[in-house]
Order: structure tokens, then sequence, then C-alpha cells
């Protein structure tokens, strides 16, 4: 038996569940990118559970790129340094002031800390953002109010919307096997740095990477039909079910989650999963078996 064979199956054998084998076969050069957001990011035992699963998928033969959002690493520095910010449609309203706390929270303090974390556990993973090679190119994202008709426009300041993609630097780091791990925040044709949901960047990218799945990890269990019942959830669904859910069951932070999971479909991804990233060993085992966790989006 060959030494890597060796490898796969003490990492096969460290699992509490049992692997579904065409499954793993198929998991061999698979693109999967997973977003991990900032509540299943903020707890040290969940990050270093993560970090830990995504080391696993790598030496199983998945090519991985992370996406991360800091939702309340953002909130944390922001407070720190006395500057108040509002959520207008989801999305924070970000002057240029606050721009420059977004930008050193996501794509430094989160961004480097994850990768330090995965580089610590055997993976080799290099931390970007959007702007690094224009990978990205963001543009200037409008509130839209409609009312009788007419469309009420609001400025929202540096916030954006994925306009370009460019993957060639992220195929080409995992062409070599390194983990991509990616912050949201991306350039805007005039060179500024814009602002973008991570979950949003996280389903483009999914999309223009052509994924096999993409994943996004939350701290919770996935859609709810109804928010206060965690046993109503809904474990599958159609794009088309899930538009139909919007402004009823698809509320809050789960608005550009579900958009994400939607703008990957239809840009050619087999399937959106939302699992809950707090939990041990889910992310594998959505990946390696037939069990029904979490919400998959699927047509
Ligand atoms: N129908 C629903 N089912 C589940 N969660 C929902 C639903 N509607 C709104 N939500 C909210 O969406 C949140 C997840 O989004 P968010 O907090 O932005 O996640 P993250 O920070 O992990 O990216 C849930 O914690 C919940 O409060
Ligand atoms: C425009 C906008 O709202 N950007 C987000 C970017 C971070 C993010 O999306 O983080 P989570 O995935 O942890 O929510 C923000 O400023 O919070």
């Amino acid at each position: 038996m060959s030494e890597n064979q060796n490898k796969i199956d003490n990492v096969l054998s460290s699992l509490s569940f049992e692997v579904d084998d065409q499954r793993l076969q198929s998991l061999k050069g698979q693109l999967i990118l997973i977003k991990a957001g900032g509540n299943a990011l903020t707890d040290e035992e969940t990050k270093h559970e993560i970090v830990s699963q995504i080391s696993i998928l790598n030496q199983l033969g998945a090519k991985v790129v992370v996406v991360h959002g800091g939702g309340i690493e953002i909130k944390q520095l922001l407070d720190d340094v006395g500057v108040v910010s509002e959520f207008v449609g989801g999305h924070r309203k970000t002057d240029a002031k606050a721009m420059g706390y977004v930008e050193m929270a996501l794509s430094g303090m989160v961004n480097k800390e994850l990768v330090g974390i995965l580089n610590a556990s055997n993976v080799r993973a290099v931390g970007i953002s959007g702007r690094d090679a224009s990978m990205v190119r963001a543009k200037k994202r409008f509130h839209i109010v409609e009312t009788d008709g007419s469309e009420e426009k609001h400025d929202l300041g540096f916030v954006g919307d994925v306009d370009e993609i460019d993957t060639k630097l992220i195929k080409t780091l995992v062409d070599a096997d390194y983990i991509p791990v990616l912050s949201p925040v991306s350039s805007g044709k005039n060179g500024k740095s814009y602002n973008i949901n991570a979950d949003m960047f996280a389903g483009h990218m999914a999309g223009a990477l052509k994924a096999e799945k993409f994943v996004a990890l939350t701290n919770i269990d996935g859609l709810l039909e109804n928010i206060d019942d965690p046993d109503s959830i809904i474990s599958k669904l159609t794009s088309d079910q899930a538009r139909d859910l919007f402004g009823s069951v698809i509320q809050g932070g789960m608005i550009p989650k579900i958009e994400a999971c939607l703008i990957a479909i239809e840009k050619g991804v087999k399937s959106s999963h939302i699992i809950n990233g707090t939990k041990t060993e889910l992310l594998l085992r959505i990946l390696l078996t037939d069990d029904k966790l979490g919400t998959e989006i699927k047509n």
C-alpha cells in the first residue's frame, strides 16, 4: 500500500461516521467553495474544527477555496474606534472612514488569522482579497426602495456588488495545491476598496470557478420554515422554490445567503448548501455521506 493511501486510511479511520465510497472517489479533484461566516468563525473551538475539516478535504484530494466573512470582527473594531455603522437592506453602510476599518478587519485580522491556523494544520493556505491581481472588480451598490411604481436610490458609500471576476490567480493557486483564503474586499474601477457582502462574493466566486459545490457555514442548522422552530428545517429545494420564499420565510442574514446560493447555481455550480458550521464533522458529512443535513438548493 502506498504512503499516500496509508495517510488517507488513517484520516478515514479517525472519522466518527461511515464514508460513502463513491462520494469519496468523486471528491478527488472536485472544487469545493466554502464560505465561513462571522458567526461560525468567532468561537475558537469552531474555527479549529472547520480548519481541521478543510485540512482533511485537502488530504482526500478535494480542491478547496475558502471565502470568509467577519461581520462580528468588523463591528468589534468599529466599536473600539467609535465609528457607528448601520445595516441597510442587509448591507453595512460604509463611508470612507469605515471602509478603512472594514478592510483592516477583513483583509488583515480575519484573513491572516485563518491563514495562520490553516497553515498550522498541514495545508498551504494563501490569504488574498478580491483586490489582488484585480481578481474581483466591484461596482458601487445602491439600496433601491420601490414605492408606488417609482424607485428611490439610497447611497451606501463604499458598498459594492461583484461586477467582474478574473479566476486566473485562484486557478493557478488551486492547481499548485494551495488553498486560497479570500477576503471579500474588492477594488472598483477607480482603484478604491469596496465592501462586498461575503455571502454574495462567495456565491459569485463559486459560479465563476464552476465549483462542484458551494457550502455556506453559519451558526444555524439551515433554512427554517419557521424561524422559531429548529425542527422546521427545509432540507431540499429548487432555485424556483427558494425564490418564492423571499419576503416570507427568508429574512435578515438569510437573504444574501440564499441569493448567493442561487447565483452560484445559475452560473453552473451543481448544488449549494447551508449548514451549521458549529457542529462537528458536518462539512465532511455532507460531502462524504448521503445524510440529509442542513439545506441543499439544487435544480
Ligand atoms: N428562515 C430562516 N431560517 C434560518 N435563519 C434565518 C431565517 N430567516 C432569517 N434567519 C437569520 O439568518 C441568520 C444567518 O445569517 P447571518 O447571521 O448573516 O449568518 P453568518 O454571519 O453566519 O453569515 C440566522 O442566524 C437567523 O437569525
Ligand atoms: C456590505 C457588507 O455588509 N459587508 C459585510 C462584509 C462582511 C460579511 O459579510 O461578514 P459575514 O459573512 O460574517 O456576515 C459587513 O460589512 O459586515
